[in-house]
Parts: structure tokens; sequence; C-alpha cells
């Protein structure tokens, strides 16, 4: 399984090959200069003690050895940027893809419950990639490389020692393998509890005003310091399995060093071998190990990497529910039509059942319906975020929405949803989402028609205020006035809009009814209606129950069928308590 994850890794490095190998080939012939380092450094010393050389004879010979030094340093700093660009590459296009593919499965599959999980994957997930991609690959890469290379020359020199570091060189890699699965295991335990902690830090963030009215923060926080507490635990787990490994690989490194030394004394003694190969060789060996324990070290960094990876690709192989194609749509005004709609999002458990209606160029459509009946799924599914389970959904007539491209059905439509999501920028920032080259003139005839024109004038910066993520420094109402300027400045010919049912004080509910009435003059209009004024308004309305559309009409008809939709907006029913009258409509009953 690491292994799937190992190969998945590498290919998604294949990005940024150039960069991988450029840092390879420096840190191989990094390698090089060490031998030809040592060996300059041995001929000097044996020059030196044994030949009676003083430093000036010997002044070449240092000279060349202060320019690799020099060259040394350039060259490992130079495999280290390469290396930290190509991770920066892989990142990047991880996080495009991750981003592009979380688009593609909708806000079913990035809402609710994932959201901290997701945001923890895309922020923490990809970052513990980069030691895995700038340490660990190149250094994977090295140690078959430089080791082969130190003991070659060694073998030239002495194949006692080289006998040795044969022996004992695999034991490394093998010892690695053998502590591999246990470090899986923590570091998966590990990733678990980080996104869990994730999770619960952004619920106790969004819900502090909730925590704080039910006086539940001392209890929030008391949880919260128990998760952080197991991720403490579970990280000394792994920290502890990285030290020991590290410790154990460090004794057989030094045991066989101390070994060739040891050797190497007993012959010079017995006069078997002379001093430069001897001092030579053991310059060498600590470099033969060099790469082994650098691989030791960054295998940390690989299980870290594998845990986090396992999470981005669970994300990246999921598959979107709904299917697209690649038809455009031409600009004009939208027909939708549904023939026997069935919508589910748990197989077998339909919310939407057998829907047949349709909503003609120019129309307003109100769906009224007790909650839970399936008003925002019928819209979900309209918007493309939601595919039948059985029927279909036509536009203009012969296009089905899975064969349209789906950028070019959601430049055809503007959503206004019940709570309206803003993002941290300008005012004018929240706007441009909807028209990126919108100039301030354009936003200003938007807010105006929102009724938002003296709302930005009295802000300290008007179009340039900054708000927060959620709209902070904005009322409720005014949220979903620039929600509905946000859709005048799309100006798309088919609007769904999910009416707020928040209790809005009666200017501003007179205000958002005139604002959506503009909006929605000369599209085709959807409304998820909770307002007499609205549904009073509409060409027709669908009365939805249990999935079904149960009534369809205008206000009238329905009134005088004295049906669902009758006592559904009557006094009593569950419409009346969100349903303003407008002054001097009597309510049916
Ligand atoms: N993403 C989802 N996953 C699973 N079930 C869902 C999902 N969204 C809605 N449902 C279920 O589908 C049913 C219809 O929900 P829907 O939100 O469409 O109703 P609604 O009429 O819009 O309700 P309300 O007026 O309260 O917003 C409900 O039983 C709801 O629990």
């Amino acid at each position: 399984m690491a292994r799937d994850i190992d190969r998945r890794l590498i290919a998604a490095g294949h990005g940024a090959r150039r960069g991988l190998s450029a840092a390879i080939a420096l840190g191989f012939t990094a390698g090089i200069a060490v031998i030809v380092q040592a060996f300059l450094l041995a001929r000097i010393v044996s020059a030196i003690v044994f030949h009676d050389a003083g430093l000036v004879a010997e002044r070449r010979d240092l000279l060349l050895l202060l320019v690799l030094f020099v060259i040394r340093a350039a060259l490992s700093y130079g495999a280290e940027i390469a290396a930290y660009r190509a991770a920066a590459v892989v990142k990047l296009s991880l996080r495009r893809s991750l981003l592009d593919h979380l688009f593609a499965l909708g806000p079913g599959y990035a809402g609710g419950e994932r959201s901290a999980d997701l945001a923890a994957t895309l922020l923490d997930g990809v970052e513990a990639l980069e030691p895995y991609l700038a340490r660990y690959l190149p250094q994977m890469a090295l140690v078959a490389m430089v080791p082969l290379a130190i003991l070659a020359v060694v073998l030239r020199s002495d194949w006692i020692s080289a006998l040795i570091l044969v022996v004992s060189g695999p034991i490394i890699p093998l010892f690695m393998v053998f502590i591999g699965y246990r470090a899986e295991a923590i570091n998966q335990r590990q990733w678990r509890q980080l996104l869990v902690m994730s999770a619960y830090f952004l619920d106790a963030v969004q819900g502090i005003t909730t925590l704080k009215l039910f006086g539940r923060a001392r209890d929030e926080i008391a949880l919260i310091g128990r998760i952080s507490d197991e991720y403490r635990r579970v990280t000394m787990a792994g920290l502890r399995v990285a030290f020991l490994t590290s410790a154990a690989l460090e004794f057989f490194a030094s045991l066989s060093i101390a070994l060739i030394a040891v050797l190497f004394g007993a012959r010079l003694i017995h006069g078997d071998i002379t001093f430069f190969p001897a001092f030579f060789v053991l310059l060498l060996v600590p470099e033969f190990f060099l790469p082994l324990r650098g691989l030791a070290t960054h295998y940390h960094a690989r299980m870290t990497a594998i845990a986090a990876a396992r999470r981005i690709f669970d994300v990246l192989d999921a598959t979107p529910s709904v299917r697209w194609g690649t038809e455009t749509l031409s600009a004009g005004a939208i027909s939708i039509a549904c023939t026997g709609l069935t919508v589910e999002y748990t197989p077998g458990v339909p919310v939407l059942r057998d829907i047949t209606c349709a909503f003609p160029p120019g129309s307003l459509t109100a769906i009224v319906g007790r909650s839970g009946v399936g008003k925002s799924s019928l819209a979900t599914a309209l918007l493309g975020f939601a595919a039948p389970a059985a029927g279909c959904i036509t536009i203009n007539g012969d296009i089905a929405l899975d064969t349209l491209d789906r950028e070019s059905w959601w430049r055809h439509l503007a959503y206004v949803p019940q709570t309206p999501r803003l993002f941290v920028g300008s005012i004018a920032d929240n706007l441009r989402l909807a028209r990126p080259d919108a100039d301030a003139a354009a936003m200003h005839a938007a807010l105006a028609r929102a009724r938002l024109t003296d709302v930005v004038a009295a802000l300290p910066h008007g179009l340039d205020t900054m708000i927060g993520d959620a709209g902070e420094g904005l009322s409720g109402g005014q949220i979903q006035r620039l929600a509905l300027a946000r859709a005048f400045l799309k100006d798309a010919p088919l609007l769904v809009l999910d009416e707020a049912t928040a209790h809005l004080d009666l200017e501003t509910e007179a205000e958002l009814t005139e604002a959506i009435a503009a909006l929605a003059r000369g599209r085709t209009t959807i409304i998820i209606a909770h307002r007499l004024a609205t549904v009073r308004r509409a060409d027709r309305i669908l009365v939805l129950e249990d999935g079904r559309i149960v009534e369809s009409g205008t206000h009238a008809e329905l009134l005088a069928r004295a049906g669902v939709y009758a006592a559904l907006i009557g006094p009593g029913g569950p419409g009346a308590a969100r349903s303003v009258p407008e002054p001097g409509a009597a309510c049916a009953t």
C-alpha cells in the first residue's frame, strides 16, 4: 500500500523531473568531490608527516583542496535549491489538481463535516510532502550512487575495508524496511489525529457565539485540550521510533568505522599497509555511511508524507457524482424542463421523486413546501450539483444538462442562496466574483438596484471597505442584498434564488422583496419561496410534499383548490410564520 503511494508520489514528482534530476546530479557531483577531497587530504598529510614535505611544497594540493571546499559548498547549495524548487512546483500542481477536483466533486462532497478535514489536507497535507520530495527522493537516488562510487574507490585501495562496507552497508536499508511497518501505522494515526484536531478547532472558532451562549466554551476548551494531548502522544511515539532508528543506525555505522580503524591500526603496526591508503580509506568510510544515514533521517519524512498523501489521493480518486459534457450554451433566454426527475443522496432513498415540470423562458416559478420536502434538492439538481438517479433535465428544449460544459451552464445562471457566502476582501472584491471585469460604475449600478447605495456610501471606504469572511461588518439584510447585487452584476438569463427565512424587519423585508422582483424581471427565475409577496407574484407555484409535486398553479388557482398550498400558507400552517402579509392582503383560509 505504502509502495503504491510512493509510486504515485514519484509520478506526481514527474512534473518537476528536471529540478529533481538537477538536484540528484549536483548531489552526486558533490559526492565525487568528497572522494577527491579525501584523496588530496590523505596525500598532503602523508607527504608532510611521512615524507618531510613542507606546507609550501604542498601548496598546489592545499589550494586545490580549498577550491574543492568552495565547489562542494556551491554544489550542495545548488542541490538544495533545485530540490526545494522542484518540490514547490509539485506542491503547486497538487494543490491546483485538488482544488480543481473539489470543484468537480461539488458542494455535496466538500461541504459539511469534511470542510475542516479538506482544508487541512490542502494546506498541511500538501506541505507535508515537501521534505519527501525535496529530501527523501534525491536522497533515495544518492544512496545508491555515492556509496557505490566510494566502495569502488575503497576496493582499489583496500579489499578488507571494502568487504566490511559490503557486509554492513545493506544492514541500514534492511533495518529501515523492518521498522517501516511500525512507523507507518504511527504516522497514519498521527495524521488522522491532526485532521480531527483541525475539525474541532474550526468548529470551535466558527461556533464561538453558540458555545458562549450555551455556557459550553470551557467544555470545548477541555475537549480540544484532550484531543491536542492525544496528538502530542502520537507525535511523541512517532519521534521515539525516529530517534531509536537513528540511534541504532549510528551504532551500526560507528561499529563498522571502528572495526575498519582497528584493523588498519593492527596492519600498520605489522607493516601490512602504508599510511596513505589507510588514511584515505578512513576518511572515506564515514562518507560511505552519510547518504545511508541521511536516508534514515528522511525516512520519517517519507512516512509522514505517505500518511498525508493517502488523504490527498482519497480526494483525487473520488469520482464526481455529476457528469458533464462539452456542449456550450449560446447566449439568450433559458428554458428548463424536468422529466421524471428523481434525486437520491443515499442510493435507494429518493428525496425527489418523479418530478416533471417546466420552467419557461422569462417566467417566475415559486417552489413551496414544508421544511425537508426537497425544495433545495430541486434547486441543487438544476444547478448541476446533484445527479439525477432517474429522469433528466433538459435545457432550451433538447439539450440534456449532462451534455453541457459545466462552466458554460454556470455562466448562464446566477444563484442566490439563503445564507450567501461572502469572502474576506472588499465589497468590490465580493461583487467582482460575479463579473471580474466590472468597473466601479457597473458595481454602483448593481448596488443601486439591490437598494444598497446608501449603505455602501455610509461605509468608511465605500466599495473598498473590507468585510470579514462571514460578512462581518454588514447586517443580515445587507449581506442578502449584497448577494442580490452580485446577481444583478452577473446579469444571467437564469436566476435561482433561495429566499431568506430569517426574520427581517419590515423595512428590510420590503426592500428585499422589491430588489428580488426587479432582479427576476426578464429572466427565467426559480425561487424557493418563503414569502407571500413572492408567491403572489409568481407565474406558477410548484407545491412539493415528500419529494413530489402535489399541486401547481397560480396563487389564486391554488387558493381556490383549498388543498396543500392553501393549508401551507393559511393561519397555523408552517408557511404562515415566515410569510409577511402585504398590507391589506388577506391570507387564504
Ligand atoms: N447533502 C445531503 N445529503 C444527504 N441528505 C440530504 C442532503 N441534503 C438534503 N438532504 C435530505 O434531503 C431531504 C430534502 O432536503 P432539502 O434541503 O431539499 O429540503 P428543503 O425542502 O429545501 O428543506 P428546508 O426548507 O428546510 O430548507 C431532507 O430529508 C434532507 O435531510
